[in-house]
């Protein structure tokens, strides 16, 4: 089974050393990046045995729409790095797995391209720009194109400081654009940040967000028990549990320690989801035991997609997903509801009570 860990070598050989810093990398001294890892590394489950568990099911809903497995592609920006075919090969990979695709502000493919290319309707990522006729641009593009959902990414007033990009001076690959943004200068897309992102964005832009579309809102990037109270009472419809894959804050905590606090903080009142470090199926069994409703995978997906294209993404995720089912089985599971956190140890209690 072709596992992320060997897609990652197998990147590894084909991608130019600086595209490849910007993929692995993350803010300072990568601190947040390792963290997630090792959170999933620390954890043991506990198996229970004579269940009558069976074949166990994957299947779960989130915002009335039906899962295979509780699994789906991280937003990233400019799949066209990595595959000719960019998000459109990703997206079609991703279908075959029962995926879905959060799609980045940062497409290098026309979003209908890249609806066209699955049967499941993308979600649109969102980075609120500065300039709001821009922004409000996107999301309509996004919504003629059949895009179900919005998810706003809250983690960044600018990009983190990667400091593998400062020492390469890098630079996007010629060709390499924005394809559903008005033409301008992406180059650095660190210095691009500075210009473009709104550093002053608070609470009131889901107010905005819900005046011009009907699209529900994912807030993406929270990471304490109380600003997933706020993103609830601001009128979001889900949280996304994540710290950018550890490419923002370097100090910010590993994603799998906190989720225990953000899902007791919101009790069932919206879906909680969760990036940063997810490789195995047994790192999804563990998330939703901690209370994921379902998962995002960035850098896997995107050595598959150098690697082996729209084929690597479709056997990556099913990899994963055939994994959880293992993992389901033999830890007695027979569903995801069925996945408590006391299949986890470890001391991956709440630690804030609101
Ligand atoms: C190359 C790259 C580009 C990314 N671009 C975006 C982006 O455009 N928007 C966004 O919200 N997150 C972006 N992210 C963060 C991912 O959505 C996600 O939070 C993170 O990669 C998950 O961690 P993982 O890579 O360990 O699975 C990017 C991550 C990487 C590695
Ligand atoms: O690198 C990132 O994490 C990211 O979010 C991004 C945003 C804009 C352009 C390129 C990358």
């Amino acid at each position: 089974m072709p596992t992320a860990l060997a897609y990652q070598a197998a990147a590894h050989e084909v991608m130019d050393r600086h595209l490849w810093d910007f993929v692995e990398g993350g803010a300072g001294d990568e601190r947040a990046v390792l963290a997630n890892v090792h959170a999933f590394d620390a954890v043991r489950l506990r198996p229970r045995v004579l269940t009558g568990c069976g074949e166990p099911s994957t299947k779960t809903r989130i915002l009335g729409r039906h899962w295979r497995t509780p699994i789906a592609v991280a937003p990233m920006a400019y799949h066209t790095a990595f595959d000719d075919g960019g998000e459109v090969s990703t997206a079609s990979g991703a279908d075959r797995a029962g995926c879905p695709l959060v799609v980045s502000t940062f497409a290098g493919r026309r979003f209908a391209d890249i609806a066209a290319a699955t049967t499941i309707a993308p979600w649109l990522q969102l980075y609120c720009f500065k300039d709001r006729s821009v922004t409000r641009h996107v999301i309509e593009t996004a919504e003629a194109a059949g895009f179900e959902v919005l998810v706003l990414t809250v983690d960044t007033p600018r990009l983190g400081r990667r400091l593998r990009d400062e020492r390469n001076g890098f630079r996007l690959p010629d060709g390499v654009l924005p394809a559903n943004l008005p033409p301008g200068d992406f180059s650095s897309p660190s210095e691009h940040s500075r210009t473009a992102f709104d550093p002053g964005l608070d609470w009131t832009v889901l107010d905005w967000l819900r005046s011009i579309t009907a699209l529900p809102v994912l807030v993406k990037g929270v990471l304490a028990a109380e600003d997933a109270e706020l993103a609830i009472k601001a009128g979001a419809a889900g949280v996304i549990v994540s710290n950018h894959g550890g490419r923002q804050l370097d100090r910010a905590p590993a994603t799998l320690d906190v989720l225990a606090e953000i899902a007791a903080a919101v009790d069932g009142r919206c879906p909680v989801l969760l990036d940063g470090g997810v490789r195995r199926g047994s790192d999804v069994l563990a998330a939703a035991a901690l209370g994921a409703d379902a998962v995002l995978i960035g850098r896997p997906v995107l050595h598959a997609l150098a690697a082996e294209g729209s084929e690597g993404v479709a056997r990556l995720l099913v990899a994963v997903a055939e994994e959880l089912a293992d993992t389901m089985v033999l830890t007695g599971t027979a569903s995801l509801s069925d996945a408590r956190p006391e299949l986890v140890i470890g001391r991956r209690q709440p630690t804030v009570e609101l």
